[in-house]
């Protein structure tokens, strides 16, 4: 494959057992993104950005269309047809998922969760807990958060630490859903630089944003969506400060 994704006629609606109606969430997505490269989407509440995202990501199951994926494991693999076992294993070793949302195995603590997902890379333990340590530093989680279990954490320390733990795995295909809702300018900047980072080490990744100032220095290219659809697409001529 050319591209790191294909996205073909992708749709998908809801059925709405209740009220016996359907909302058509998205309607014949196509989307093409290259190796490296990063793509931002925008539009209004309820336009259908976040059902794409979860649709490649095997939260939901699309009723028509293909979502090709060209796996580091599987070679080129259709994420609308894999099995529950291939996505899995594809959310553990390549593709993160980041959301303002962090969802934690209870009695896990910061500094377990962000470990764990190094050692899921296969680093070593003394690797995994430095580097632990460097990234919590980075997005100043106090330290007295660390061993403490993130239930309780406002919801810009939860995305500061969810943000955290899909970087340190350095996913090849790296998806946000609002990565900076609800943080304030400090952290912003902070997850810029590590975005921008992982551009540098060649993660691709697929963004909705509602904050444009901060998409607008990162992306590639920009999909604008309206009603389930892409009505236009603008080209960005970026490039990443070293
Ligand atoms: N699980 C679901 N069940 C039923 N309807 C859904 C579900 N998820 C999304 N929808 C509907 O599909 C449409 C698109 O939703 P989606 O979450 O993709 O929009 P969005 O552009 O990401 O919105 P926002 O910016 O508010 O997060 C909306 O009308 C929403 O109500």
């Amino acid at each position: 494959m050319d591209n790191l994704l294909e996205i073909k006629d992708l749709s998908k609606f809801f059925i709405l057992h209740n009220i016996d109606k359907n909302i058509q969430a998205v309607k014949d997505i196509t989307i093409q993104i290259k190796k490296g490269e990063f793509i931002g989407i925008t539009g209004k509440s309820g336009s259908g950005k976040s059902t794409i995202l979860k649709s490649i990501y095997g939260t939901y199951r699309i009723q028509e269309g293909s979502i090709w994926y060209d796996s580091a494991h599987y070679g080129p693999i259709n994420l609308a047809k894999a099995t529950e076992r291939e996505m899995i294993s594809l959310r553990k070793h390549e593709i993160g998922y980041v959301s303002q949302f962090l969802n934690v195995m209870p009695r896990t603590t910061a500094r377990q969760l962000v470990t764990e997902a190094i050692l899921e890379m296969g680093q070593t333990r003394e690797i995994a807990h430095m580097e632990t340590e460097k990234i919590l530093d980075h997005f100043e989680l106090g330290r007295e958060l660390w061993d403490s279990y993130p239930a309780t954490f406002s919801g810009g320390e939860k995305l500061r630490l969810n943000i955290a733990r899909a970087m340190v795995k350095k996913p090849r295909l790296l998806l946000l859903d609002e990565p900076t809702a609800s943080l304030d300018h400090d952290s912003k900047w902070k997850v810029k630089i590590l975005l921008e980072q992982l551009m540098k080490e060649g993660t691709t990744m697929l963004g909705i944003f509602h904050d444009l100032e901060f998409m607008n220095g990162l992306v590639n290219k920009e999909y604008s969506m309206k009603n389930g659809q892409f009505s236009c697409t603008i080209q960005k001529d970026i490039t990443i400060s070293s």
